[in-house]
C-alpha cells in the first residue's frame, strides 16, 4: 500500500515509521531483524531501507595500495523484499541518482514493480567521500527532480528512450527529501523550497525531512512549503542524539543547529550511557510536540541500534 494511502487510512492519527541502513557486506541480515523485532509492536506501516553509495577502498598489496571502487553496503532491494516477506509490512527502498545510470535505475524500478514494492524514496544522494560536491554519474541524473520524472514516466507506462509504451503501468508513490534548515548546497532557503516544488511538480507524493532538533524549524519549513503551493504530506525525520561525538558530527555532516538546552544537557553527561538517555528524553519531548501539531508520521532514523527508538516509541505510541 502507498504511504499516502496509509496516511489517509490513519484519519489524522500519527503513524510510526523508521529507517534502516543495510549491513556491511559479509554480515548477516539477522542483525537487522534483531533491531526490527522490538519495533514491530508499534505497527509501522512502512520501513525505509537506505542505499549507500559506492566508495573507494585501498587494499595493501605488499606495500602498494590498490584502489578499488565498491559498494560496502549493498542489498537494499533484497532487504526490502525479505522484510516485507517476514513482517508483512511495506518497505521503501531509497533510489539514488549518484552511482547509477538511468538504465540501472530503470532495472531497479522494474524489479521493485515485479516485487510489488509500490513506494520509493527518490534522492540525489551524497557526494562521494573524496568529493567536495556531488558529481553526477555519467549517464545518471544530476538532481532528484529528474529521477522523480523518470519514475513518473514509468507510472505513465513510458520507459527510457521511448522503446516501450505499455498499459501495464507502474504505480509508484514517490517520496523526496526536504530540508527544514535548508540543504547545505542551496544558496537560500527560498531557492531550496523552489527546488522542492520542482520535485513535487515532477510527481513527488510526500516529503520526508532531514533530521532537525528544533521543532520551530520544521513548523516554519511547513509554512513556507504550503505558501509555495506544496500540499503533500511533510513527514518529520527524527534522530535521537546518542553519543557525545554527535555534538560535532551531526551539525557538521548534516548542516543543522542543535538547541542550546540539548547541547548543555549532553555536555553535562559523564558518559555515553547518559547521553543516550538525554537523547531519548529530548526526542520524546520533540515527538510529543510534533504529534500535537498533527504530523502524519513520526519517522525515526534508527540506522543501527533500535533500543533508543523503542523507548521513544513506547512513550509516544
Ligand atoms: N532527508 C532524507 O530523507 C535523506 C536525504 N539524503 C541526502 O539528501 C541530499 C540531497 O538529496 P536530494 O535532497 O534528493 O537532492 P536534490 O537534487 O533535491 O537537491 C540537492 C541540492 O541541489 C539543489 N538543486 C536541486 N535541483 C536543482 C537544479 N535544477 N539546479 C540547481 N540546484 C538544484 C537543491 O536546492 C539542493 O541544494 C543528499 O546529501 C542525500 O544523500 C539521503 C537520504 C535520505
Ligand atoms: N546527507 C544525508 N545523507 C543521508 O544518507 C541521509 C541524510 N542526509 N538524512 C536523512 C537520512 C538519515 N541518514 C542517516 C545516516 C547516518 C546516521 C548516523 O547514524 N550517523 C552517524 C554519524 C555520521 C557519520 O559517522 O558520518 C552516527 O553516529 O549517528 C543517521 C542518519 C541517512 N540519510
Amino acid at each position: 500500500m502507498k504511504v499516502t494511502e496509509h496516511i489517509e487510512k490513519a484519519k489524522g492519527k500519527t503513524l510510526f515509521s523508521f529507517e534502516l541502513i543495510p549491513p556491511q557486506k559479509g554480515r548477516s541480515i539477522q542483525e537487522l531483524y534483531d533491531n526490527i523485532d522490538p519495533l514491530m509492536e508499534f505497527n509501522p506501516p512502512f520501513i525505509d531501507v537506505t542505499t549507500s553509495r559506492e566508495e573507494f577502498i585501498y587494499i595493501d598489496r605488499e606495500g602498494l595500495l590498490d584502489k578499488k571502487l565498491t559498494r560496502m553496503r549493498p542489498g537494499t532491494l533484497g532487504i526490502c523484499a525479505s522484510i516485507t516477506h517476514k513482517y508483512n509490512v511495506d518497505t521503501i527502498p531509497h533510489v539514488l541518482c549518484g552511482g547509477f545510470t538511468k538504465e540501472e535505475t530503470e532495472y531497479l524500478l522494474v524489479d521493485c514493480h515485479y516485487l510489488g514494492i509500490d513506494n520509493v524514496m527518490a534522492l540525489r544522494g551524497d557526494a562521494m567521500k573524496e568529493e567536495k560536491y556531488f558529481i553526477p554519474t555519467k549517464g545518471g541524473h544530476k538532481y532528484a527532480n529528474e529521477l522523480v520524472t523518470q519514475i513518473a514516466n514509468m507510472n505513465k507506462g513510458q520507459y527510457l528512450h521511448e522503446v516501450i509504451e505499455t498499459n501495464n503501468k507502474s504505480n509508484f508513490c514517490v517520496g523526496v527529501a526536504g530540508y527544514p534548515e535548508k540543504h547545505m548546497e542551496a544558496p537560500s532557503m527560498d531557492s531550496d523550497i523552489r527546488r522542492l516544488k520542482e520535485k513535487v511538480d515532477a510527481g513527488a507524493d510526500y516529503v520526508v525531512t532531514q533530521m532537525f532538533f528544533d521543532n520551530k524549524k520544521y513548523f516554519s519549513f511547513v509554512e513556507k512549503a504550503r505558501a509555495a503551493g506544496i500540499n503533500i504530506p511533510i513527514i518529520p525525520g527524527i534522530k535521537p542524539a546518542a553519543v557525545k561525538r554527535h555534538l560535532q558530527l551531526l551539525p557538521q555532516v548534516f548542516k543543522l543547529d542543535m538547541p542550546d538546552d540539548l547541547v548543555r544537557a549532553i555536555e553535562g553527561c559523564k558518559n555515553n550511557v547518559e547521553v543516550r538517555e538525554v537523547g531519548i528524553e529530548f526526542a520524546i519531548q520533540q515527538s510529543k510536540e510534533l504529534m500535537d501539531f498533527g504530523v502524519p508520521v513520526l519517522h525515526y532514523y534508527s540506522m543501527g541500534k533500535s533500543d533508543n527508538i523503542k523507548k521513544i516509541a513506547s512513550a509516544i505510541f
